[in-house]
């Protein structure tokens, strides 16, 4: 279109040319359609990027209530309207964490479990626009925690379910349901969560592994290959996202979260009824008073209270790692495993495979006793220097942390370390694939963006047909090209009329 309107100013100015010695006008005309053709040029460029930049852009919204075993944290989503099945677009808006425990510890007043959340609630009804409202879907995932609570006793189970059922119901929101996911969900959409966060899913290879550490159960998740995923069908979970097939690993481990765990390490040292535990993975000097059944009521404590036992015990912290390493190394069973290959307690896993995050409590733990970006031998170093630090000279040195994370530190730490090498098989080559995360991009890392992405078909099976060019490319070569014909018109112009210059001159 262009071209022509440059042939055309050049044939106009050639006729200018040869009339010029009878039109009085000629110059007048000539710069008349010089301006014109300009006008024109710009008036097309103009239209072009107009046309193509895209319309004010609206969002849309989701909320996911994580009801996790320690705490309910409630995230909500946000994308562009119209390019909801693009990688990458959803972003987390707003996190607010519930006040109190997690829902399954409200089992004996279960009308407090979804009266918890009330203020949350609130809180996102101001974070989405009041015309979203009706058409933003709203769910709810329990972990571990109703997990552990269905295994003891299902019709309180229901009782908190339906508790926070009620108060999810009655929000302006679309309420989709509350519902306990399972381990495997919660490893495979944490998985979804890393690699779409990351844009690692439309490239179709390269993803990275999830590892999730709860307060109740851990869950290991990675990408293998097919013939890995045959030994046990309950570790595989298959995808296919923007047109590749994912075959995962995953497993979720219950009573291995953080809290848990404590629980299992606690019984196996208490099983002489004692009065006194001197645990080595608490600093010397700390002390409390522990119940015996606050130890032995979960369902996670296989072994009876000891018959011995008086109503509590004296919980004292002798704070040495290497002992504390032993009293871990107890609560995993490495033999009987029937596959070719375990991680601990009879379980499949294959060979681990490449680069993997790390967060929740991991993150937490890590980024605390700063063991994120070392060696795990000097992760290790560190470690026992932390243990073998007096409690009172921790409680000084870090007057504004929680005193009960600060006293669980040396346990934590020696049981991550633990379970992931141990456990799961990473060595001092293989460590610097770690990476420990809280945020991707701004959005948290877990399960609850996965579980929304695919609940909602926002990421599709097949890759969405592309327009050859990006809207930032097409403009740039729109641009480009105007220019290149305005040159050429202007150069033409001026040659034209040198020409026709001489000519009069000879003339
Ligand atoms: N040190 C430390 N621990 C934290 C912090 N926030 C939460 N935790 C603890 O970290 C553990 C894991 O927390 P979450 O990932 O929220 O666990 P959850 O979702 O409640 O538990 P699951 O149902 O097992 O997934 C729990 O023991 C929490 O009490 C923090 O800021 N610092
Ligand atoms: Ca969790």
């Amino acid at each position: 279109m262009c071209g022509g309107c440059v042939v055309g100013a050049i044939y106009c100015i050639t006729v200018l040319c040869k009339m010029k010695e009878k039109n009085p006008w000629h110059k007048a005309v000539v710069i008349f359609i010089a301006v014109l053709g300009i006008i024109a040029i710009v008036a097309l460029v103009t239209t072009a990027v107009l046309q193509n930049k895209p319309l004010q852009q609206k969002f849309k919204y989701g909320i996911v209530l994580d009801a996790g075993s320690s705490h309910t944290a409630v995230y909500i989503y946000e994308w562009p309207a119209e390019k909801e099945n693009d990688t990458g677009r959803v972003k987390q808006k707003h996190f607010c964490q519930v006040k109190g425990p997690g829902i399954s510890s409200y089992s004996l007043s279960p009308e407090q479990a979804g009266h918890s959340l009330r203020l949350c609630i609130q809180e996102a009804v101001l974070n989405v626009p009041r015309r979203r409202h009706h058409e933003t879907p709203l769910y709810l995932g329990a972990t571990a925690g109703m997990r552990l609570l269905r295994m003891e006793n299902q019709s309180l189970c229901d009782q908190v379910l339906g508790s926070v059922e009620k108060v999810l119901q009655s929000t302006p929101f679309d309420y989709q349901g509350a519902r306990i996911i399972s381990g495997q969900e919660e490893g495979a959409f944490g998985w979804v969560t890393v690699n779409y966060l990351s844009d690692r899913l439309k490239q179709g290879s390269g993803t990275t592994g999830a590892l999730d550490l709860g307060g109740a159960s851990t869950q290991i998740t990675f990408a293998t290959n097919q013939d890995e995923t045959g030994e046990s069908a309950e570790n595989t979970v298959t995808f296919r996202l923007y047109g590749n097939d994912y075959f995962l690993y995953t497993h979720s481990f219950l009573c291995y979260g953080k809290d848990q765990v404590l629980k299992l390490a606690l019984a196996q040292q208490t099983q002489a009824g004692a009065s006194t535990l001197l645990d080595p993975c608490f600093n010397q000097g700390y002390s409390t008073n522990l119940s015996y059944s606050s130890v032995y009521s979960s369902p996670c404590i296989t072994t009876q209270k000891p018959l011995a036992a008086g109503e509590g015990f004296t919980h004292r912290g002798t704070g040495n790692a290497l002992q504390c390493q032993e009293v871990v190394r107890r609560i995993f069973n490495f033999s009987g495993c029937t596959f070719s290959h375990c991680s601990f307690n009879g379980v499949y896993q294959p060979p681990l495979q490449g680069q993997f995050g790390a967060f929740s409590a991991y993150y937490f733990v890590m980024n605390f006793l700063n063991l994120t970006s070392d060696t795990l031998e000097n992760n290790m170093e560190k470690m026992a220097r932390y243990c073998s630090t007096p409690w009172t000279q921790i409680k000084q040195q870090f007057p504004n942390v929680k005193e009960k994370y600060l006293a669980e530190y040396c346990f934590s730490g020696t049981y991550i370390l633990f379970l992931l090498t141990h456990g799961y098989n990473f060595t001092s080559d293989t460590w610097s694939n770690i990476k420990f995360i809280k945020k991707i991009s701004g959005s948290d890392a877990g399960w609850t963006l996965g579980y929304m992405l695919n609940l909602t078909n926002m990421i599709p099976a097949e890759a969405p047909d592309t327009p050859p060019l990006p809207h930032a490319g097409y403009v740039t070569l729109l641009l480009f090209t105007s220019l290149l014909l305005f040159l050429i018109l202007l150069c033409s112009l001026r040659s034209l009329w040198v020409r026709c210059t001489s000519q009069r001159q000879i003339i």
